[in-house]
């Protein structure tokens, strides 16, 4: 064929190709693009974050700054100090601990996702308060686990604190998924990294008194069967101190589960009923208060901050090594758990009365039917073991505690001009 015949067709030939060499040229461009976004650890967590319980702000972490925060944060300052990762940090448990552990010179990282379950900004007041005692909070997920590995590599951490979880019983039938997330996956996640560690860590972590479930012979003790789960979350933690066992069993890691009897104080989570029956009651609202069958008593072993963080650092103090190396058990290691209650259950009824007392405000009572969402009727710890083992001795009651949390509460919404968004 004689091409000079057709000269717009060998034109279009050669626009044809170049059309080609920009297609393709543009498409390695924008796989470089997506290679290094894809690979760049800032952006693993995006990646890996829940959708269902939104973290506010993007992170990002990683580099000779991060690295040399992260590290100086963990610096032990004490003779014989440990160097522990606490997550869930910026939460209410987690920031009290946190501070105790930087108080008496140990090192301590704090990991915090700052999801919006509630108020995240009350998480940043608390980040802000442990910044200035020297404690960094990374922003990140326990199922970020590069994170995890990187934070490894940079701290060779001798404990961990684990207190990242979905909390709340109720909301557990609103976001299930979230609970699996976070206290089944999230934790999984977190002792995978433990367990390759070439220094294993010893881990203390947060059960709680909800694995009692439907029991009825009381007070709780952890010789009972906890094999009725009344809810979800309950379920969950039940799961945790299973997988605890396992990771015992076969990697050597040296676990202690503390079942947490309803924790209240400063600082506290406002979607707890001693929190939002506060704010509801100043402002003149009603609250709904759950009754038993035939007008049965609803009570609960409330147990101060102050106790709990004590009860913690007891756990830690008493925790031993774990046995393996780089996911390779060396021996038996140690598997405990334990309760940290007030061995005094109130009636829900009486912890208004004492508001009212403290605040001098009537409240609007609303007494209803305990409704079907996995709350259980009572809780009372025996806590006999962690007193022997741990030398655990809670000494706030609920009068002396609940003063505390008011002055608090009041102090921080009105001096910082904050709305109490409780739910
Ligand atoms: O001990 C525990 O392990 C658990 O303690 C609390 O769970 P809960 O005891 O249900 O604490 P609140 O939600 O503050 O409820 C306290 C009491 O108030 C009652 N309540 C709650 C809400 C309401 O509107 N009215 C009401 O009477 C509940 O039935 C319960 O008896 C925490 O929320 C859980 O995260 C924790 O794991």
């Amino acid at each position: 064929m004689d091409k000079s015949a057709y000269p717009y067709h060998g034109g279009r030939l050669r626009w044809h190709s170049s059309l080609a060499k920009l297609t393709f040229w543009s498409f390695v461009f924008i796989g470089i693009i997506f290679i290094f976004f894809y690979r760049s650890p800032s952006s693993v967590s995006r990646f890996h974050s829940d959708p269902s319980r939104r973290s506010l702000r993007t992170s990002s972490w990683g580099g000779p700054a991060w690295e040399k925060k992260v590290q100086t944060s963990a610096r032990i300052r004490s003779r014989n100090g440990f160097s522990v990762l606490v997550t869930g940090a910026a939460g209410f448990v987690g920031t009290h601990v946190s501070a105790a552990l930087k108080r008496r010179g140990d090192g301590v990282l704090g990991l915090d996702n700052f999801n919006d379950y509630y108020d995240p900004t009350l998480k940043r007041a608390r980040q802000e308060l442990l910044e200035r005692s020297g404690v960094f909070i990374v922003e990140g997920d326990i199922n970020d686990a590069a994170l995890l590995k990187k934070l490894f590599q940079v701290v060779p951490f001798t404990h961990v604190m684990h207190l990242a979880a979905q909390a709340g019983v109720r909301y557990a039938m609103q976001n299930p998924s979230s609970y699996v997330h976070s206290n089944v996956a999230g934790f999984v996640s977190l002792l995978e990294v433990c367990k390759e560690a070439t220094s294993q860590p010893a881990i203390v972590w947060a059960s709680s008194s909800s694995v009692y479930g439907l029991n009825t012979k009381v007070p709780f003790s952890e010789k009972d069967k906890t094999d009725q789960p009344a809810s979800l979350y309950a379920a969950t933690k039940k799961a945790g101190e299973e997988i605890a066992h396992t990771y015992n069993h076969i990697y050597g890691l040296s676990l202690t589960g503390l079942r947490f009897f309803t924790v209240y104080g400063p600082w506290g989570r406002p979607d707890m009923a001693y929190f939002f029956f506060t704010k509801d009651i100043l402002n003149g609202k009603s609250i709904p208060i759950f009754e038993g069958e035939n007008h049965g008593t609803v009570a609960r072993d409330f147990t101060y901050i102050d106790d709990i963080v004590k009860g913690c650092l007891g756990a830690l103090d008493t925790a031993q090594k774990s046995t393996g190396s780089g996911g390779k058990k060396k021996g038996p290691a140690q598997l405990r758990v334990f309760n940290l209650g007030n061995t005094s259950p109130v009636p829900v009824t009486n912890l208004v009365t004492i508001l009212e007392r403290i605040l001098k405000v009537k409240a609007k009572r609303n007494v209803m039917k305990l409704p079907r969402n996995g709350d259980v009727q009572f809780t009372h710890a025996n806590i006999s073991l962690a007193h022997r083992e741990l030398g655990y001795k809670p000494t706030t009651d609920l009068q002396a505690g609940l003063k505390k949390f008011v002055r608090w509460y009041l102090n921080y919404y009105s001096a910082a001009g904050k709305k109490a968004d409780a739910r």
